[in-house]
């Protein structure tokens, strides 16, 4: 039923004959979604996935918000135009700067990072450090999300602008990632956490090199596998889960397809056939009128 549903006000009215059957569409700035597509793979195995990375415009984190709603505008609209039945902002900046804005301008229901991550680590424990990138880290959004269902709570945010660089160029088992880890870790140790959370989706794939750093104690909060659940929970109130077999997941990028499918097969476990999508012309025009 939609009544129940959190997108009370902005509902999705869907006209096609199957509408469970369209795919669920999922977007980052590159393969930091894939920690994400990960978890959607694990919670519902049976939805069709359209997966898109702004590579050519990525890191999203030292964009302004201007731009950041911007871009997030531009790859909804695409992804409405290929039929998706709901969004997942695979991507806490866009989460942080731009859900608020984008989640009035679509029909589609959009789910973002901030407030299911924010759930899980209340649920974890009470001095959290959240790691993310300097946009996000300076919106405070998890910080206030955070405080706001638990006002007991500590919270210590942490800007690292170097972990998406180094991940894209797959520079993972470098000493170098060790060494900035350390110097981004340190003046949250310094405090004391119980709880990390990854306020970036590319974090989890440094979760060797971060759990080596922090030591078995401090727990480790993943908002992707939260607002995976919140998605499950929405498909269910919505009638939108898929009960027939699903299509191999489209992956799209802005920038070069092949550069994409190869740093991503590490994580997939496979090369991924990849298309290059423009956004360039859905540019002003469209989101001028709106
Ligand atoms: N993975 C994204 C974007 C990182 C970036 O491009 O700076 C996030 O969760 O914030």
């Amino acid at each position: 039923m939609f009544s129940s549903s959190i997108f009370e006000g902005n509902l999705y009215h869907l006209s096609e004959k199957e509408p469970q059957r369209a795919p669920i569409g999922v977007f980052d700035s590159g393969v930091g979604g894939l920690t994400v597509l990960r978890q959607v793979y694990e919670q519902l195995p049976n939805e069709s996935i359209i997966y898109f990375g702004d590579t050519a415009r990525l890191p999203y984190g030292i964009r302004s918000q201007e731009e950041i709603i911007q871009f997030t505008r531009e790859i909804i609209f695409w992804m409405e135009s290929q039929g998706v039945k709901m969004v997942i902002m695979a991507c806490s900046t866009s989460s942080a700067l731009a859900l608020q804005t984008v989640r009035s301008e679509f029909k589609v229901p959009i789910l973002g990072l901030i407030l299911p991550g924010a759930v899980s680590a209340v649920k974890a424990g009470k001095r959290i450090g959240v790691i993310a990138t300097p946009a996000t880290a300076k919106s405070n959004a998890y910080k206030l999300a955070i405080q706001e269902i638990n006002s007991n709570a500590q919270v210590w945010q942490v800007g690292c602008p170097e972990f998406v660089p180094l991940i894209e160029q797959n520079r993972i088992d470098d000493p170098y990632t060790k060494e900035v880890a350390l110097s981004y870790l340190e003046p949250l140790l310094e405090k004391d956490i119980d709880t990390l959370v990854y306020g970036c989706t590319h974090y989890p794939h440094l979760a060797t090199l971060l759990r080596s750093l922090l030591g078995e104690s401090v727990k480790l909060v993943d908002p992707g596998k939260s607002v995976v659940e919140a998605c499950n929970q929405e498909l269910e109130l919505l009638g939108l889960k898929n009960t027939f077999p699903p299509v191999p997941t489209r992956f799209a990028v802005s920038g070069s397809s092949q550069q994409f499918a190869q740093s991503s097969v590490q994580w997939l476990g496979c090369t991924p056939m990849v298309e290059s999508v423009n956004l360039e012309h859905l540019n002003s025009n469209h989101f001028r009128l709106c």
